[in-house]
């Protein structure tokens, strides 16, 4: 299984002073996967697809994109920022213009066209008249339409009605699965994730806490509840509970009677994560940096 992007060691301070916003932090996405980026606010999402992107430099570490440096794979790329920046002059037939322009070789003009129309957007509307989910759209055709090999994503669903969200995101998995798109995309919308994604980076103290194909995920932990000793196991999260306790924890082996064992959701896997930041972390074979490593550069 080929990589999209590999990440050994990658630190990020903005300025010398600055505090360490990424530190020592090493995770693979094979390619071909559409994989959550979550984590809590200013954990450093935004930063790690920036540098993903070539458009930031890590302060330390080695990071690698389709195979090389990520300036160096920037036709391969298409990376849509939080704010969804464009020309807000330019109409959307201009903006497509524009793609175009700046893709050569690469550009399907009728994809990006069939995108913008799905959200019954004229092509003489100037962008700066459009709404913030209609903005979202245009956005996402201009990336879709470079017909990418890895999509980076900052959370291109925050400002999109719920119908939109799923047209959007079933053309993306539609996108991923004819043409092995990679797509990883910060969210904070756990709920849409599931239906989404098949793959989760969840980013705590500036690495990679949790990450891997998210039903290896699930499969790796259950949430039981009962009374007893779990003192054998890796607890994420323990809290009392009307029956005794209910916990999170690792698969480490068999349980003991009184415990009633159920597969966490994706929810409740995340959610258990992120009130424990200091539970050990956990990254599957097929995520870990160096395993399946041929050639890395700088
Ligand atoms: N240009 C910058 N200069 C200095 N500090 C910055 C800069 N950009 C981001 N930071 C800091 O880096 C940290 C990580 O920010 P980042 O935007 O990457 O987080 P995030 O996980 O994307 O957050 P959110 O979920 O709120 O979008 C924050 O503490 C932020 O203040």
């Amino acid at each position: 299984m080929s990589t999209a992007i590999e990440a050994i060691g990658v630190g990020k301070r903005y300025g010398r002073r600055g505090a360490a916003v990424l530190e020592d932090c090493s995770f693979r996405l094979p390619a071909g996967r559409i994989s959550a980026l979550v984590g809590p606010n200013g954990v450093g999402k935004s930063t790690l697809l920036m540098i993903a992107a070539g458009l930031l430099r890590q302060s330390s570490g080695r990071l690698t994109v389709l195979g090389a440096a990520p300036g160096e794979t920037r036709a391969k790329i298409a990376y849509l920022a939080q704010g969804k920046p464009l020309y807000p002059q330019l109409s959307i037939a201009d903006t497509l213009r524009l793609g175009a322009e700046l893709n050569p070789g690469r550009w399907d003009a009728a994809y990006a066209a069939q995108i913008v129309e799905r959200g019954s957007l004229g092509p003489k509307a100037k962008v700066r008249s459009l709404s913030g989910g209609q903005r979202t759209r245009v956005a996402l055709a201009l990336a879709l339409g470079k017909r990418p090999e890895l999509l980076l994503l900052d959370e291109p669903m925050a400002d999109l009605d719920p119908l939109a969200r799923h047209e959007l995101m079933g053309t993306l998995l539609a996108d991923a699965a004819e043409h092995g798109t990679t797509v990883l995309m910060s969210s904070h919308i756990v709920a849409e994730l599931a239906d989404t994604c098949d793959h989760l980076l969840l980013m705590g103290g500036g690495r990679i806490r949790l990450g891997g194909g998210i039903d290896d995920l699930i499969g790796a932990h259950s949430l039981v509840t009962g009374r007893g000793d779990l003192s054998g196991y890796t607890v994420v999260e323990s809290r009392a509970s009307g029956r005794g306790r209910t916990a999170l924890i690792r698969r480490d082996g068999p349980l003991g009677d009184g415990w009633q064992v159920q597969e966490p959701s994706l929810d409740e896997l995340l959610l258990a994560h992120l009130r424990s930041p200091d539970a050990p972390p956990l990254i599957t074979p097929s995520t870990t940096a160096g395993a399946h490593r041929t050639e890395v550069t700088a």
